[in-house]
């Protein structure tokens, strides 16, 4: 569970007493993600999430999430609307920390998702790309490439006791990687984190999509090879190619990949596979005394990176002949 700031009773009543969206029915906790403090929130008007953010989030990018939240809503993405206070503002300050309240979506995120689900994910995917094209702010992305040299140097020491080799094979991967890594892809506005928890489904449409706060402007084909790491695995660990077909059929019924993309898929799924192996890795090893949250397994991304490094071509990971 993610809270790591605990709100009190008066400051919460406090800071909602400077929105127009009733008073507290209730808040509570949440027990899903491990960026930043959710709440739910419950008032005499609506259902909110009520946002407090953490470590990672760095308080001038906030700017930037909010207003592309509310350019993708205004464009007709189902994705959380920040509400604003009186003053017109969306961002505040609660218990100490950068604090927002965003509409509440309804759906279902879904644990195992099916090829039906892969397919509508990937046309939803593109679907935020395209939406986001016409968005003028830029961020780039703080956890691409030049990143993960200094991500792996914090917890290199303590690798090789979370897996035997880790130290070894990363720097090696790190290595290669900085060799063929590709520039020059088409890029935009990118979510750079769409799991299987931040999407949700209602029947077998996607109803909305969460948590933008690493989105960041980095190439089209990255966002592709993040979801294809996240929903096209297995619990065993193996590739599913049908998934994958799903996922890069459904992207394609949106947005055509461009052959310089389709020939970088395999290493930007290397890549990705690297930045959630290397987050969670720090993570994993750095739990703050007393938060109550759930570190993710950093080895889980060690098998699909190694999974990468047989990848020759986009076919073998489902795009069509
Ligand atoms: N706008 C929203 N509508 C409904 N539920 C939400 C919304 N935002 C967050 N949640 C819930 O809160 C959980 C954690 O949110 P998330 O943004 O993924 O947190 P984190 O940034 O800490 O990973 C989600 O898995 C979901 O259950
Ligand atoms: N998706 C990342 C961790 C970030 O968590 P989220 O709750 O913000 O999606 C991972 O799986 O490593």
């Amino acid at each position: 569970m993610a809270v790591y700031t605990e709100v009190q009773d008066e400051d919460l009543s406090a800071f909602l007493a400077t929105y127009d969206i009733g008073t507290v029915l209730s808040y509570k906790g949440i027990a899903e993600g491990v960026e930043n403090t959710n709440y739910f929130l419950h008032t005499t008007v609506a259902s909110y999430i009520l946002t407090l953010y953490e470590k990672r989030v760095k308080e001038t990018d906030l700017p930037f999430f909010i207003d592309l939240m509310q350019h993708l809503a205004k464009k007709g993405l189902n994705c959380p609307l920040p509400v604003n206070n009186r003053k017109g503002e969306a961002l505040g300050r609660l218990s100490g920390r950068p604090a927002a309240i965003c509409t509440f979506l309804e759906g279902i995120a879904i644990r195992r998702p099916t090829a039906q689900h892969c397919g509508a994910l990937g046309a939803a995917l593109a679907k935020l790309h395209l939406a986001g094209s016409d968005f003028e702010r830029v961020r780039p992305n703080a956890l691409s490439i030049d990143a993960w040299a200094l991500l792996f140097a914090q917890a290199e020491a303590q690798a090789d006791n979370v897996s035997a080799g880790l130290s070894r094979r990363t720097l090696q991967e790190l290595k290669a990687l900085e060799a063929e890594w590709p520039a020059g892809l088409p890029s935009g506005i990118i979510h750079a984190d769409l799991f299987t928890d931040n999407v949700f489904f209602i029947g077998g449409e996607v109803s909305g999509l969460i948590d933008f706060y690493f989105a960041c402007t980095d190439a089209f084909a990255y966002d592709v090879a993040i979801c294809l790491n996240a929903w096209c695995f297995e619990v065993d660990g193996s590739f599913n190619l049908t998934k994958g077909q799903a996922l890069l059929a459904g992207y394609q019924s949106v947005r055509r990949l461009e052959p310089g993309e389709v020939e970088a898929l395999p290493v930007l799924c290397r890549g990705s596979a690297m930045r959630f192996m290397l987050t969670r890795l720090v993570d994993w090893l750095n739990v703050p005394p007393g938060a109550l949250v759930r570190p993710k397994d950093p080895l889980e991304y060690d098998r699909k990176l190694n999974f990468h490094r047989h990848v020759k071509h986009a076919r073998e990971l489902g795009l069509a002949a």
